[in-house]
């Protein structure tokens, strides 16, 4: 199914808890032109690779079953637009609507990874700023079969996720389909992850506090 961006609001991010069999994973898709973003997001839905993708904005539903839960994907491809990637209420939006973020580069385009580098760290500190959960982001190298005109080594991406927190992934659209099922589960791992890191009571400091809390109670009940 395809929903027009306009329709962001409506499209619901009900979640019944980290651990129910049912979840929805609401995911953005970021990079600049030409990195393979639709395609990535074509092959996850359709398993193809068809080649030339036109540049139409959409947010796609797709209802995938893994390990007996059922996650309910939104993802939200736009074609590449500086006001994306810069702070915009466009792009205000999309951080209000997303659980997790996939932001591609291609390994023989440098500039687009440092795109990326840049993005993490916006991603960041809007998620930061707006006091919402943990952004769950995976980096993805996209293009691994144009090996030849490689710009970009898989360490750089791999040091640029590990200094960030992020998951990272090299694959080809083009010519693996497993790589990118793996870019979308494991994002949604993540997300489970955050959800449920989220719901915890905060380590030593929340025992402190609860702690602290019973013995007001007492002393006033006490008086
Ligand atoms: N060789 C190769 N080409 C790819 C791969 N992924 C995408 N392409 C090609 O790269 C071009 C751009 O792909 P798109 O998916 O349209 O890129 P995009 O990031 O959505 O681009 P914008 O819509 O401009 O933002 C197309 O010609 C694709 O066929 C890949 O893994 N390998």
């Amino acid at each position: 199914m395809v929903l027009k961006p306009s329709d962001a609001a409506e499209f619901t991010t009900t979640m019944t808890g980290p651990n129910a069999l049912k979840m929805d994973v609401n995911i953005v898709m970021l990079g600049t032109d030409n990195v393979g973003k639709s395609a990535l997001t074509v092959r996850f839905l359709t398993r193809r690779f068809i080649g030339e993708y036109g540049d139409i904005e959409s947010i796609y539903s797709h209802n995938v079953n893994v390990d007996g839960r059922e996650i309910a994907f939104g993802i939200w491809d736009s074609p590449y637009s500086q006001e994306r990637l810069s702070e915009s209420p466009a792009q205000e939006k999309q951080m209000q609507w997303a659980d997790g973020f996939v932001l591609v580069y291609s390994i023989c385009d440098r500039a687009s990874f440092n795109a990326v580098a840049k993005l993490v760290q916006r991603i960041k500190a809007a998620r930061a700023c707006a006091g919402t959960e943990k952004a769950s982001i995976v980096i993805v190298g996209n293009k691994r079969d144009l090996h030849h005109r490689r710009t970009v080594t898989s360490e750089e991406g791999r040091l640029l996720a590990l200094t960030t927190d992020c998951q990272f992934y090299e694959v080809s659209a083009a010519e693996n389909y497993h790589g990118v099922l793996m870019v979308f589960h494991g994002l949604a791992d993540r997300v489970r992850e955050a959800r449920s890191a989220a719901k915890k009571p905060a380590g030593i400091k929340g025992i402190v506090k609860s702690m602290s809390a019973v013995f007001a109670r007492k002393r006033t009940d006490s008086l």
